[in-house]
């Protein structure tokens, strides 16, 4: 291992799920042996409360953080950042879809999409957890045009791992029975989780479930609308579980993925499987090295392309309406 420090940017460090991913950056969840710098973008009301969150950060005494930075100026923060983790964006509350949020949050990835684009690392990635993710991942890619495309991905993560779970309790298997899962599309309501992949034990899941009702009426519905049903529980948004999920695709991206196996992310778009070019979309990809690629040649039938295409036309819809208001 790099003795070298990965220099990580959090945004929206203070919230909710910053209190949980800040404390497994630093106790190593991300990057095993090497050690780990932390760079904590917070808007200046909130500077205060993410003292206290590095006061108990020190009080950990992990011995794999090399250092914290916190502040409210993003050019300051992302300077020679490998990793930006964009969190810092208004959660929905009850009643609220996600597209709601898009003007309130917008204008958060402009500028920090201009601000990485100035000061980030050569080799930096960015993965964006605030909502909604995948059209927050588009305007700052679009604002940071020195940046590879490639290097932007939004977080579908937790749908990913949330229909891993599902599929294991439908099945009793074990999570890690479960292979070749797919969310395909927006990180919202739409998302279409695929079981026509996934593999139980090596074997195909909607086999292994042989309930289409179930898959149609339970499944997809439940991995879906999770995040709301997680709102109404607690009374506000999955914190530990998207913390967790961050922590997962970034981990997969920059150190790779199971051998044999796929993870789903969201990336931009060549118009693989027909999703209309330039979208952040998720699809399985193979990661390794920092780089990853979307899996070629499945076969999508009418169910699967249908259900493709309605997330895919909402995110074309989100882009057009970000397009208005002048974001990208
Ligand atoms: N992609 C996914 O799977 C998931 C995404 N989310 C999203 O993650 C985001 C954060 O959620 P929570 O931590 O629960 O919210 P929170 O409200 O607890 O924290 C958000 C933090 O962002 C900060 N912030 C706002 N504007 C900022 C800016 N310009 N720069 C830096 N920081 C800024 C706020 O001060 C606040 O501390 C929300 O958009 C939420 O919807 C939540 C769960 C899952
Ligand atoms: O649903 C929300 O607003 C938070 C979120 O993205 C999730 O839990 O998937």
């Amino acid at each position: 291992m790099s003795p070298t420090p990965l220099k990580v940017a959090v945004t929206g460090a203070a919230g909710q799920i910053g209190y949980s991913l800040l404390f497994r950056l630093a106790s190593g969840a991300l990057t095993g042996g090497q050690p780990i710098e932390l760079r904590l973008l917070e808007i200046t009301p909130a500077l205060k409360a993410l003292e206290g969150v590095v006061m108990e950060l020190d009080d950990c005494a992990f011995p794999g953080l090399a250092g914290v930075e916190i502040g409210d100026d993003a050019e300051t923060i992302f300077d020679g950042v490998n990793l930006a983790l964009l969190v810092g964006a208004r959660p929905r509350g009850p009643g609220m879809e996600r597209g709601d949020l898009l003007s309130a949050n917008g204008a958060i990835f402009t500028a920090q999409g201009k601000a990485l684009n100035k000061v980030a690392a050569s080799d930096v990635r960015v993965g964006v957890t605030g909502n909604p993710a995948n059209t927050n991942a588009l305007i700052a890619m679009t604002n940071a045009p020195d940046i590879p495309q490639e290097r932007f991905s939004a977080l579908t993560r937790l749908d990913h791992n949330r229909a891993i779970s599902q599929l294991a309790a439908k099945t009793g298997a074990a999570v890690t029975d479960i292979s070749h899962m797919t969310i395909w599309g927006n990180h919202s309501a739409t998302q279409y989780p695929d079981l026509f992949h996934a593999q139980v034990g090596g074997r195909n899941a909607a086999e292994v479930v042989g309930d289409q009702e179930w898959i149609e009426s339970t499944f997809i519905p439940t991995v879906a609308k999770r995040g709301a049903a997680i709102i109404d529980a607690r009374g506000s948004s999955s914190a530990a579980s998207a913390a967790s999920a961050t922590i997962d695709a970034a981990r997969d991206w920059l150190y790779g993925s199971a051998e044999g196996d796929w993870v789903s992310m969201a990336v931009r778009s060549q118009g693989e499987y027909g999703v209309p070019e330039g979208l952040i979309s998720s699809f399985p990809v193979t990661t390794k090295d920092g780089d990853w690629s979307i899996v070629e040649g499945l076969e999508i039938d009418d169910f699967s392309r249908a259900r493709i295409d309605a997330s895919t036309a909402e995110l074309a819809d989100e882009r057009a309406a970000v397009t208005e208001l002048g974001l990208i």
